[in-house]
């Protein structure tokens, strides 16, 4: 075995300047990645970046037009019936039969598969707290999302490949959901989980990749952006102050002035630095806390919120500005 498919066989993904292109539109970019063995990579990105785009190529449903992507060492394209057999799929619109039942899903699946799963099936559905004897066309968005987990994880695969599979799903059975991810990668299994939030991915993943315009534009480890985590600092004056009394701190981002109040973000390491700039002026009132990691998260990478509307217009320009590609 070569060293580079010894080091293809160890990583459990591996892409390599994968770049898939619709007549005109380039829909994947020369995208480099590897997912490591009990590792959840959440894969972030807004509307049309090229999240099913990455997935269907990894599913062998898609040929690259350059690169490649291997699942174990398995070209996903050339190998994909070896490749499908260790991969587990939630669709992010699961395509079930609509008369068949749960239990039959599950037993078609089984048959196709050549080994009964059924025990471990019925198992995850008690978890989730779903009825596998209704047929599929009665059961809610939510239910057949919880019935396209079930069919992808009862086989006890090595990778999961999941595209927003909890969209739909109460709180609740998401943390089930969770829970399982993390047995399946304490065993060693490993995930791709697609978003275009971070707050679906941020309980489980390991690390996140940012994809956008079809270019991956950052990788960071999800502890990492914790550890940059924002405070948002509001500050009143007793008098007007100018914008740039405060832009020139670094780290510190997204300022806005109206009058006598400042708004701005900080990490912990350029709050001595923003007090003294603060405290130079006489102070009426100030406020710090610390921002949820989704609002870090859309300061350092302008995503889109999670209820669709856009990240504003400072976190835009400072896109791409941290984190790094991926190697
Ligand atoms: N079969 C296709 N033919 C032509 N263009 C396509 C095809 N599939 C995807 N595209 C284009 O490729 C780009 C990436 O699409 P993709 O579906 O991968 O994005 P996405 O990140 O999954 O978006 P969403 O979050 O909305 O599902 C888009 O511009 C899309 O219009």
């Amino acid at each position: 075995m070569s060293p580079e498919a010894r080091k293809d066989a160890q990583s459990m993904v591996r892409l390599a300047g994968l770049t898939k292109r619709f007549g005109r539109n380039t829909a994947l970019d020369d995208v480099t990645l590897t997912i490591g063995s009990g590792e959840v990579f959440g894969y972030l990105g807004p509307n049309g970046a090229g999240k099913t785009t990455t997935i269907r190529l990894l599913m062998g449903m898609l040929r690259p037009t350059s690169g490649t992507a291997s699942v174990l060492g398995m070209d996903t394209w050339r190998e994909s019936r070896g490749v499908h057999r260790v991969v587990g799929y939630v669709p992010g619109e699961p395509a079930l039969y609509d008369r068949l039942t749960g239990h039959q899903h599950v037993a078609y699946c089984a048959h196709l598969r050549h080994r009964d799963d059924s025990g471990r099936a019925a198992e995850v559905a008690d978890r989730l707290e779903l009825d596998l004897g209704k047929p599929a066309r009665t059961l809610s968005r939510g239910n057949r999302q919880k019935l396209a987990i079930v069919l992808a994880v009862m086989s006890r695969p090595r990778l999961l490949v999941l595209d927003e599979p909890t969209s739909g799903i109460d709180p609740l059975v998401q943390q089930v959901f969770h829970s399982i991810l993390r047995e399946h990668t304490a065993g060693g299994g490993s995930a791709l989980f697609s978003s275009h939030v971070l707050g679906e991915v941020e309980r489980v993943a390991d690390r996140i990749g940012v994809v956008r315009g079809g270019k991956l534009v950052a990788v960071e480890r999800l502890q990492d952006l914790a550890a940059r985590s924002l405070h948002r600092v509001r500050a009143r004056f007793a008098g007007d102050v100018s914008v740039a009394e405060f832009t020139g701190v670094p780290g510190v981002r997204d300022v806005l002035v109206d009058g006598r109040t400042l708004s701005c973000n900080a990490p912990q390491s350029a709050l001595d630095a923003l007090l003294k700039r603060v405290s130079a002026r006489e102070v009426e009132d100030f406020e710090c806390s610390e921002a949820p990691l989704e609002e870090t998260f859309l300061s350092y990478y302008g995503m889109d919120r999670a209820d669709g509307s856009a990240a504003p217009g400072p976190a835009e320009r400072a896109a791409g500005a941290v984190g790094h590609r991926a190697g």
